[in-house]
């Protein structure tokens, strides 16, 4: 798993920590950023290295890597952005050769050090400045340029919210130390890190603010037949998408519903058409369309206003409901069986009575504030997809590809979760379940190239195969 904090969280835990009055936690955090430096640039020796460095000890971590890697044959220039710099940082730079200068133009790695969390968001204009002057990108800018490796969070970014303000740094590398924050994993801020490497520097940290799942997270989490277990042990799941209207929605949430983690899969299009259900059964002779019961229903896209009514009936056989595009207008407050929501920001816009600019600039509290309104599990869609529970934990996915912004990829991801959550797992644990497998699989499928719905519902299963441990 991975864990972000808040700044309050980690402030607390560096007080609390005994190595905090020596600087040892300093010095661990340098050292590591600098091996991160090292690793990125392919060593040390001869390499051009400009350290941006604010007042604080975000600065001092870049000044003592700094005289790590001037003694490992690295010319190191300090331009100092403040009056104040950090004073034994400075010292152990000076006495390893490092330079201190007032202006550069040119580096083959910009460390910044310019502010941390101690910082509030945006970046000052001689920061600016300095950033343009060695190319560092800016927000949106676009030039040739050095590698940056920001150190601990891209100076500019406000650590706590994963909302970007104002101008900050854009990274190559990020080198965080004692914990992840909750700006390196979610959107719009997560964009501006880069790769993100934690260094561990011994902090004791209560339970995190945001959390990430890894693969052997998934692991043991994925639902998995055992002996004694037969079709209806495993969880039959009820698809409710599709009309005679948009036959293939119908299609891509079934192939969703039917990458093998359920027992069987029971469908009827939303508008009752019996046409679509010849074509799914055609399409996937396993399905089944005749009445019956389901431990989960889904109900999506492809009805329009009869999405109302399907909803409505799934929710009268009480229990649990993937709720999905077209069905997700017909919420409007919580539902009488456990659900998840999977709006992507338009949808989720539309619940909270919002712009969609403004969920995408502030994704986390929307749907922290979707997951307390509707008393459900709400899936927010996007590149960094986000996982919230009414009682407050929020997990972000990290797999995927640009790739997989592709039409009915949604629906394909309804349908995974639908069948997840009648294998028995819980709402918050199938919602980021499913999307880490879809975004596993549509990366698989597309293997840097373009990428169809199909494709990925075609990848699922594979990709629950690479999960599961070898027998
Ligand atoms: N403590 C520990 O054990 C460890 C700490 N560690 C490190 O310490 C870092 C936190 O250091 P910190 O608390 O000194 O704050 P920091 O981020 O350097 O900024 C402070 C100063 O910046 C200024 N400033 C504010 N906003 C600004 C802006 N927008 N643009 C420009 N400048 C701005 C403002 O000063 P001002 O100029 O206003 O006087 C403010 O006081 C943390 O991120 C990690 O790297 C690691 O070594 C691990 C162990
Ligand atoms: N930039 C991106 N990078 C990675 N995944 C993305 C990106 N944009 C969207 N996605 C994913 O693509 C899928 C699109 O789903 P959705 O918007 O519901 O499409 P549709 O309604 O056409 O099925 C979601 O799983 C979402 O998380
Ligand atoms: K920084």
């Amino acid at each position: 798993m991975r864990h972000a904090h808040t700044v309050a969280q980690v402030r607390a835990a560096e007080e609390a920590s005994p190595d905090l009055a020596s600087g040892v936690l300093m010095q661990r955090a340098a050292r590591g950023l600098a091996h991160a430096v090292i690793d990125l640039l392919g060593g040390a020796y001869g390499r051009r290295v400009v350290l941006l460095v604010g007042s604080g000890d975000n600065g001092g971590d870049a000044l003592y890597a700094g005289a790590y890697l001037a003694r490992r044959g690295a010319l190191v220039d300090a331009w100092l952005l403040s009056e104040r710099a950090h004073p034994g940082g400075l010292a152990a730079l000076r006495a390893a050769g490092g330079r201190t200068v007032a202006s550069a133009a040119r580096a083959d790695v910009v460390v910044d050090g310019i502010v941390g969390i101690g910082g509030r968001p945006g970046l000052r204009r001689e920061a600016v400045a300095a950033c343009r002057a060695l190319g560092v990108r800016v927000g949106a800018d676009e030039h040739a340029r050095p590698l940056v490796v920001s150190v601990d969070l891209p100076s500019g970014l406000d650590a706590d919210t994963g909302r970007v303000e104002g101008s900050h740094v854009m990274a190559d590398l990020t080198v965080t130390f004692g914990t992840e924050k909750v700006a390196h994993l979610v959107d719009p801020a997560a964009a501006a890190c880069g790769t993100v490497h934690l260094v561990d520097i011994g902090l004791d940290l209560p339970a995190a603010a945001v959390e990430a799942l890894q693969q052997a997270d998934v692991a043991t989490l994925l639902p998995v037949p055992e002996g004694a277990d037969h079709k209806y042990t495993r969880g039959v799941v009820g698809v409710r998408a599709g009309s005679a209207t948009y036959p293939g929605a119908a299609r891509l949430c079934v192939a969703g519903a039917a990458s093998g983690l359920v027992g069987m899969v029971r469908f009827r299009a939303v508008d009752g058409d019996e046409d679509t259900a010849r074509r799914v059964v055609a399409a996937r002779p396993e399905v089944v369309t005749n009445a019956g019961r389901v431990q989960a229903w889904v109900v999506g896209s492809g009805g329009g206003d009869r999405a109302a009514d399907a909803l409505a009936e799934a929710v009268g056989d009480g229990v649990p409901v993937v709720v999905d595009a077209d069905a997700l207008a017909a919420v409007d407050g919580p539902l009488a069986v456990p659900a998840v929501l999977t709006p992507h920001a338009g949808e989720l816009a539309q619940l909270l009575g919002m712009e969609r600019a403004e969920v995408e600039a502030d994704q986390l509290s929307a749907v922290r504030r979707a997951a307390d309104r509707f008393g459900a599990v709400v899936l927010l869609k996007g590149r960094r997809t986000l996982v919230a529970e009414p009682a407050g934990r929020v997990r972000v996915n990290t797999t995927g590809t640009p790739w997989l912004a592709t039409a009915g990829a949604g629906d394909v991801l309804a349908g995974l979760i639908g069948s997840l959550l009648a294998a028995g797992l819980d709402p918050f644990d199938a919602a980021s379940v499913g999307c880490w497998l879809h975004g596993a699989a549509a990366t698989a499928a597309s293997a840097g190239g373009p990428l169809t719905a199909s494709a990925v519902a075609d990848a699922l299963s594979a990709a629950v195969r690479r999960v599961l441990p070898t027998p």
